[in-house]
C-alpha cells in the first residue's frame, strides 16, 4: 500500500522524545538543522540520483562520478554553501570520488605541513578546484612501512630544485584515490637526499598534469590501478599508479614546516617533532572514527527497520507471524550494534575534539600530548572501523536472503567500507602503535613522569607495577597478546566517554535514560564477550558473569520497544540510505519485487544469447555448435 507507514505502530511504541534524540545523535540543534536541510536537499535532486550505480560499467561509473562531482560543485557554488554546508552536500552525494581525497587529505596536508608562504600560495587555489590534489605516499612495495618508501627527492643546489624519481618498480606510487585519471597535483612522499645524505621521508607538492589539456607532464608514467573488490562500491575512485623519471620541481615545493631544505643545500629541521610529518594521518583518522558512527547506523538503521516488517514462524490461530524482532536471537545480534553506532558517535565527538586541542598545542610549540592524540586516534581508527565492518556485515545476515540483494543496500555499504580497516593505516599496524605507547607509558610507571589523560589509571593498576621492568623485553614475541591489550584500552577510551556523555545535561523525555539502556548495553556486551579474560583475570566472579546476561536480556527487552525510533533518530533520507529493505515507510515487498523488474536482466523475455547457447542445449545440438 503506497503512501501508508507500515512502521507507524512501531514509531507509536517509542517512549522518548525523537526529535530531541536527533539533535544529541548531529551533535547541536545547528549542526541538526544544517544536516537535515542539506541531506533534503541532495535527496530531492535527481542529479544526485543513485539507484542505478551497481548495474554500471567501469567506465560509465566513473564517468557519472565526475558528473556528479561537478554537479555538486556547481550546486556548492550556486547556493553559496558554507564550508561546513559544503562537506555535508559532499557526504549526502555519497559516493567515494577523487573530492574526497582533495578536501580530506590534500588539503589537510598542505594546512599541517606546509609553511605560511606555501599555504598562501596554494591553499586558495585548492579550496577553488583550480588544483585538485592526491595523497600519493603508499608505493608498490611499502604502505605501512612508510620509512621503507624507495621514491627519492634528490637536491640539486645548481638549479635549486629536486629531482623527483622512482628508481624501482616497488618505488612506484601505487594507490592514491584521485591519482589515476583526475589529480593534477599530488603530495608525494619521498626519501629527501641532501648534499649525498638521506634525511628521511619528506612530502614535496608535485604537479602532474597539465592544466590545459590534463595531458600527464613530462617525467611522469600514470594511470589507473584497476578494478577493485564489489561491482560499482569504491570503483568509482580512480586509486593510482605513478612513476616519476627524474621530474624537476622548484626547491619551495618541498613542504617546509617541519624542516628546510637551503638554496645553499644545508638541511634544518625545525624544533618541531619529525612526527609532524604523519600529521594528515592523525588529521584524517579522526575523521574516520567519526565516519564509522555513519557507516554503522546506516546498516543497523537498515536491519532494524527490516527486522520489524519482516515475520517468521509463529502464528497463533491465524494470525500474523512473529516479528524477527521479536525474537531474543535477532534481539542478541542487533541492539549491541544499535548501541555501538551511538557509542562510536560519542567517542568520535570526544576525538574531534582531543585533534582540536593537540592542534592548537602544537601551535603554541606544545608537543605533550602528540603521542597520546596519535595513540588515541590510530586505536580508535582501528577498533571502530574493524567493528563497523563487522557490523554492516551482521546486519546482511539480519537480513537474510534479502540483505545480498544490491537493493538492501548492505552489499555495496560493505564493499565500500571494509577498505577503511586498510587505508589510512592497516588495522594491525595501528594497534601496534597503541601497544607501544602503552608498553612505554607502563615501563615508566613509578618514576616521576606520571600517566594523564587517558592513561591516568595505569596507576590505579597495581600489578602492571610489576611487570614493568621487562615490557622493553619480547615485544614482538607478545605482540599478539599486546593487541589484544590495546584494544581492551581502545574499549575503555569508547565506554567511558560515552559515560561521560550521560553525565552532561541532556534535554528531551526520555532521550537519557535510551542512552543510559545502550551504554549499559555496550558495556555488558563487551563483558559478556570477553567473559573468559574477565574470569580468568579474576576481575569477576562467575556470579558477575551470570548477571550481566540476565541484565542484557532486559536490557534487550527495554530497548525493544524504542528501536525503530532509536533509528529514526538517525534522520536518514531514503536517498542516503539506499535500501529497499530500509526504507522509511517499512513497505518493503511492493518495492522488492518492482526493483525486479527494473533489472536490465529482465529487459528482454528470453535472455540475449538463447539462441546461441540455451537453444543447442535443449535440442541436443550442443555437439555440433559451434560456441
Ligand atoms: C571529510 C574528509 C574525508 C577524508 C577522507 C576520509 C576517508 C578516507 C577515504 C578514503 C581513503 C582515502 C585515502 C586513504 C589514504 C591513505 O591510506 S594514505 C596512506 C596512509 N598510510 C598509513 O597510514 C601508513 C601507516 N604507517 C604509519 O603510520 C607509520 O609508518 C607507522 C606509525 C606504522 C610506523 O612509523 P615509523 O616512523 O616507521 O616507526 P615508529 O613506530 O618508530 O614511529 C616513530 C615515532 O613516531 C610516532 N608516530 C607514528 N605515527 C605518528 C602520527 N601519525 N602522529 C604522531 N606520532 C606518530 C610513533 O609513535 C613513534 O613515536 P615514539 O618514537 O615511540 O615516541
Ligand atoms: C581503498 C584504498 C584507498 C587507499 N588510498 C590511498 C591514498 O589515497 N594514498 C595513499 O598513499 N595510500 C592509499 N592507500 C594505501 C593504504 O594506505 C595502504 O594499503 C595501507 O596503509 C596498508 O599498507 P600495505 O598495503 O602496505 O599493507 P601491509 O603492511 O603490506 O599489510 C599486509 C599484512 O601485513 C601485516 N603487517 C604489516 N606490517 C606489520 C608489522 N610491523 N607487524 C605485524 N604485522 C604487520 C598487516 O597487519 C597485514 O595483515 C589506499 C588503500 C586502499 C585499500
Amino acid at each position: 500500500m503506497e503512501g501508508v507507514d507500515h512502521l507507524a505502530h512501531e514509531r507509536n511504541k517509542s517512549e522518548f522524545d525523537v526529535d530531541a534524540m536527533k539533535i544529541v545523535w548531529a551533535g547541536s540543534p545547528h549542526a541538526f538543522v544544517v544536516s537535515d536541510r542539506i541531506s533534503k536537499l541532495v535527496a530531492s535532486d535527481p542529479g544526485f540520483r543513485k539507484d542505478n550505480r551497481s548495474t554500471l560499467s567501469r567506465k560509465e561509473l566513473f564517468k557519472n562520478t565526475l558528473r556528479k562531482a561537478a554537479y555538486a560543485w556547481k550546486t556548492i557554488i550556486d547556493l553559496h554553501l558554507s564550508e561546513e554546508e559544503a562537506a555535508k552536500l559532499r557526504f549526502y552525494v555519497d559516493e567515494p570520488a577523487f573530492t574526497d581525497v582533495h578536501w580530506g587529505m590534500f588539503i589537510p596536508a598542505i594546512k599541517g605541513q606546509g609553511t605560511e608562504e606555501q599555504q598562501q600560495k596554494w591553499l586558495p587555489l585548492a579550496y577553488k578546484m583550480q588544483i585538485i590534489g592526491c595523497y600519493a605516499q603508499t608505493e608498490l612495495g611499502h604502505g605501512s612501512n612508510v620509512q621503507g618508501l624507495e621514491t627519492t627527492a634528490t637536491f640539486d643546489p645548481q638549479t635549486d630544485e629536486f629531482i623527483i624519481h622512482s628508481p624501482t618498480l616497488t618505488s612506484s606510487k601505487w594507490w592514491p584515490g584521485g591519482l589515476g585519471k583526475v589529480a593534477t597535483h599530488a603530495i608525494a612522499y619521498a626519501l629527501l637526499i641532501v648534499g649525498g645524505r638521506e634525511q628521511g621521508v619528506h612530502g614535496f607538492i608535485v604537479q602532474l598534469r597539465s592544466l590545459e589539456d590534463h595531458s600527464p607532464l613530462p617525467g611522469m608514467t600514470v594511470g589507473d590501478i584497476g578494478m577493485k573488490f564489489g561491482n560499482g562500491a569504491y570503483n568509482a575512485m580512480d586509486n593510482g599508479v605513478l612513476r616519476f623519471d627524474h621530474v624537476r620541481i622548484p626547491r619551495n615545493q618541498m613542504l617546509m614546516r617541519v624542516s628546510q631544505v637551503t638554496c645553499e643545500g644545508k638541511y634544518k629541521q625545525s624544533d618541531v617533532p619529525r612526527q609532524l610529518v604523519y600529521g594528515a594521518m592523525l588529521y584524517v583518522r579522526q575523521t574516520i572514527v567519526a565516519d564509522a558512527s555513519c557507516a554503522l547506523s546506516r546498516a543497523v538503521c537498515i536491519a532494524t527497520r527490516y527486522s520489524a516488517v519482516r515475520r517468521q514462524f509463529g502464528s497463533q490461530n491465524g494470525g500474523p507471524e512473529t516479528q524477527v524482532i521479536d525474537y531474543k536471537t535477532q534481539q542478541s545480534r542487533l541492539f549491541p550494534l544499535l548501541a555501538s553506532a551511538y557509542a562510536f558517535r560519542f567517542v568520535g565527538e570526544w576525538l574531534k575534539w582531543l585533534y582540536a586541542d593537540v592542534t592548537q598545542r602544537l601551535q603554541a610549540n606544545d608537543f605533550s600530548t602528540l603521542p597520546e592524540a596519535h595513540a588515541c586516534t590510530a586505536g580508535l581508527k582501528s577498533l571502530t572501523t574493524t567493528a563497523t565492518a563487522d557490523g554492516i556485515e551482521e546486519c546482511r545476515k539480519l537480513c537474510g536472503g534479502h540483505g545480498y540483494l544490491c537493493s538492501s543496500g548492505l552489499p555495496e555499504l560493505f564493499a565500500v567500507y571494509v577498505p577503511a580497516c586498510t587505508y589510512e593505516g592497516e588495522n594491525t599496524v595501528l594497534l601496534l602503535q597503541v601497544a607501544r605507547f602503552l608498553m612505554k607509558t607502563v615501563s615508566q610507571l613509578g618514576s616521576s613522569k606520571k600517566p594523564v589523560g587517558t592513561i591516568a589509571y595505569m596507576t590505579r593498576v597495581e600489578h602492571l607495577m610489576q611487570c614493568r621492568c621487562g615490557v622493553q623485553r619480547g615485544f614482538a614475541e607478545l605482540s599478539a597478546d599486546l593487541v589484544e591489550a590495546a584494544v581492551a584500552h581502545c574499549q575503555l577510551l569508547v565506554v567511558s566517554k560515552f559515560i561521560e556523555k550521560l553525565q552532561q545535561e541532556i534535554p528531551g523525555k526520555g532521550v537519557k535514560q535510551q542512552l543510559e539502556v545502550l551504554c549499559n548495553i555496550y558495556a555488558l556486551f563487551l563483558l559478556h564477550k570477553h567473559q573468559g579474560d574477565f574470569l580468568s583475570t579474576g576481575c569477576i566472579t562467575p556470579k558477575h558473569a551470570a548477571l550481566a546476561n540476565d541484565e542484557l536480556r532486559s536490557l534487550y527487552s527495554q530497548v525493544r520497544p524504542n528501536a525503530i525510533a532509536l533509528v529514526d533518530a538517525f534522520n536518514y533520507t531514503d536517498h542516503y540510505l539506499g535500501s529497499i529493505l530500509g526504507c522509511y515507510d517499512g513497505n518493503v515487498y511492493p518495492k522488492l519485487y518492482e526493483a525486479a523488474w527494473k533489472d536490465p536482466l529482465n529487459e528482454s523475455v528470453v535472455p540475449d544469447g538463447y539462441h546461441q547457447y540455451i537453444r543447442p542445449l535443449l535440442k541436443q545440438e550442443i555437439r555440433t555448435a559451434r560456441l
